[in-house]
């Protein structure tokens, strides 16, 4: 008898969410896996953060249904104690220092780590002592990434944790979650704008687009679903034939064309020696990925393109 597949963490099915007239979130259907780290990606004002209050309990959809360890997540406390969300917006009373926020943490935080937490205090030099509200924004993203990392939650939910960190703050996350995730997986999911950056860290990605998730797909997947052929236009032409185009420029005598090229490869025979096809980068698979409003017509045919012929 083969297995019997372990139920999804998180399941949700037709979620919409209506502020007022606008619809920020359109019929969004999506599992999250355990032991899983998940890209949640898409541009300004494409339903990230609104999905991660649904996904946390902090609002309920307007229509749809989710679940989260198998009950529904909104204001409950059990589903609570399972989970960590750092948002960027997150606000501390006036008088709470740095230390406050982690002894707190230890009394409430079920599985906290206190020893892994003032690990994470010193390697982003933050002062225990210091007031929150009196921290740099580098310094408050830092002291979120602590709390999410040191919580070990079954679910964690960053939501653009590093608003502020500069670049060696922001590797040091990178390799601090990597390393703690594998002694102890459980399932992350991380919004961000910084899509290379993270792109090695990233298991799997969903992509909203207005609202609409365009993209459910494991990371080396969506990657191998799109190439970039580039050279002669003719020849560029000839490479590409009938594949969905998402993106296509010119560059002098030559164009670089994006294109959904299925995650069977390119047949590589008679390629026209003056053209090179490389790899898509995650970022740029999702930039062109974006449903222009100018080019409407185009953009639809591709995302729904997407859906058939490429696992995208
Ligand atoms: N309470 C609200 N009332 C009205 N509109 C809202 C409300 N909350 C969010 N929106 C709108 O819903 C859309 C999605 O917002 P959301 O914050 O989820 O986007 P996001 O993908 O997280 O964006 P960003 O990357 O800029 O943080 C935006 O157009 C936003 O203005």
């Amino acid at each position: 008898m083969p297995a019997t597949p372990a139920p999804p963490l998180v399941r949700a099915r037709g979620l919409r969410q209506q502020f007022g007239a606008f619809t920020a979130l359109d019929d969004v259907d999506f599992e999250l896996q355990d032991h899983t780290i998940y890209g949640l990606l898409g541009r300004n004002g494409a339903g990230k953060t609104t999905l991660m209050q649904i996904l946390t309990g902090q609002t309920l959809p307007s229509s749809g249904r989710i679940e989260v360890f198998g009950t529904d997540p909104y204001e409950s406390a059990a589903i609570m104690q399972q989970m960590c969300f750092v948002a960027d917006t997150q606000r501390y009373p006036d008088a709470v220092c740095v230390r406050h926020v982690l002894s707190s943490a230890e009394l409430l935080v079920p599985r906290w780590d206190s020893d892994y937490a003032h690990h994470l205090v010193e390697r982003f030099a933050l002062p225990e002592n210091r007031r929150v509200k009196k921290l740099s924004r580098g310094m408050t993203s830092a002291l979120g990434i602590v709390v999410g990392l040191a919580s070990r939650a079954p679910l964690t939910v960053f939501d653009e944790p590093y608003l502020g960190l500069d670049a060696v703050a922001r590797k040091m996350f990178y390799d601090e979650l990597i390393a703690d995730y594998a002694e102890h997986p459980r399932t992350i999911v991380l919004s961000t704008h910084l899509i290379d950056e993270v792109a090695d860290l990233l298991e799997h990605v969903l992509v909203l687009d207005r609202g609409r998730l365009v993209l459910d797909v494991d990371t080396d997947t969506a990657r191998a679903s799109a190439a970039v052929a580039e050279g002669p236009a003719d020849d560029v032409a000839r490479v590409v034939g009938s594949h969905t185009v998402l993106h296509h420029e010119s560059l002098g005598n030559t164009v670089r064309t994006t294109f959904l090229s299925g995650t069977d490869g390119i047949d590589e025979t008679g390629r026209p020696a003056g053209v090179s096809i490389h790899a898509v980068s995650l970022q740029d698979l999702v930039v062109h990925l974006h449903v222009d409003p100018t080019t409407e017509s185009h953009a639809r045919t591709t995302t729904a393109s997407t859906t058939q012929e490429a696992p995208l």
